[in-house]
């Protein structure tokens, strides 16, 4: 797949797969293109059609199945609202800035997509936000706005309302980029037990090399776009091949 920006060309013919329940983590230089892959995949960007309508414009599969586009009398046309809508519920995404509904309280923050998009019962959804909510440590915070929690408190609140969607994939965005230091261990360690206890697909961008390492089946080097080496963790850190995946991981590991 392509994307561009105006004259920014970011993604630069693309592809990639990514198994069921495979952990992937991205790791690159700022601006490389890492975010908008996730955005993509969230539908919250749209790829660049090809100069040539014969061309495939880059089609995003989830579970074998159409994603960006439907199918139409056999052919793949661009999606439509509606059926992006009921295609990006199957995907949960946690953002740098975690991104919770400021005006409802932690239980609604995790309750609501799952009654207004999923069409649970109420009982059900609080039931299932409870559970998630005491999986990430917070079964004491439930009836808090957002703005009476820390950093870490609010990421580990967007986690389970990511979770409470049962999404096919987890999309973590720089998950603890906006987080004081001392934050971070206990957002980490929350995703290092989704990660063991869930068969769930992980896509993870993140400057976190040993949470790279603990969690990854793979990880993949991105620069201007482009895949530029991948493998599983334990050769792409100790043995990286090519010279800008060993610079990038020497600047970042000094850091
Ligand atoms: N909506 C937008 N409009 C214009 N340019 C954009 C937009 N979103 C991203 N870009 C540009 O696309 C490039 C890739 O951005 P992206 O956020 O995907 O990179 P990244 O690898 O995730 O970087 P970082 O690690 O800093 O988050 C950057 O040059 C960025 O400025």
């Amino acid at each position: 797949m392509d994307k561009s920006f105006g004259d920014l060309k970011v993604l630069d013919e693309l592809s990639f797969r990514v198994d069921p329940g495979e952990r992937v983590t991205l790791i690159g230089p700022s601006g490389s293109g890492k975010t908008t892959i996730l955005r993509l995949l969230m539908t919250l960007e749209t790829v660049t059609p090809k100069a040539d309508p014969e061309a495939d414009g880059g089609v995003v599969w989830v579970e074998g199945r159409p994603y960006s586009h439907m199918e139409k009398k056999g052919r793949l046309v661009p999606a439509n609202e509606k059926w992006l809508r009921q295609r990006r519920s199957r995907v949960g995404m946690v953002f740098q800035q975690f991104n919770l509904f400021p005006n409802m309280k932690v239980l609604r923050n995790v309750t609501e997509a799952q009654v207004h998009v999923a069409g649970r019962s109420k009982e059900e959804a609080e039931a299932k936000a409870l559970s998630l909510l005491d999986l990430v440590g917070l079964a004491d915070k439930t009836g808090e706005y957002p703005s009476r929690l820390s950093g870490g408190q609010q990421q580990r609140v967007a986690i389970a309302r990511a979770l409470a969607m049962d999404p096919d994939i987890l999309l973590l965005d720089e998950v603890t980029s906006a987080l004081d230091p001392e934050l971070v261990a206990d957002v980490l360690a929350v995703l290092r037990d989704v990660a063991a206890t869930t068969s769930i697909t992980m896509l993870c961008v993140t400057h976190e090399m040993g949470f790279a390492r603990d969690v990854s089946d793979r990880v993949m080097m991105f620069d201007s776009g482009r895949i530029v080496e991948q493998g599983p963790p334990e050769a792409m850190f100790s043995e990286p091949q090519e010279a800008r995946t060993q610079d990038f991981l020497r600047a970042v590991l000094a850091e």
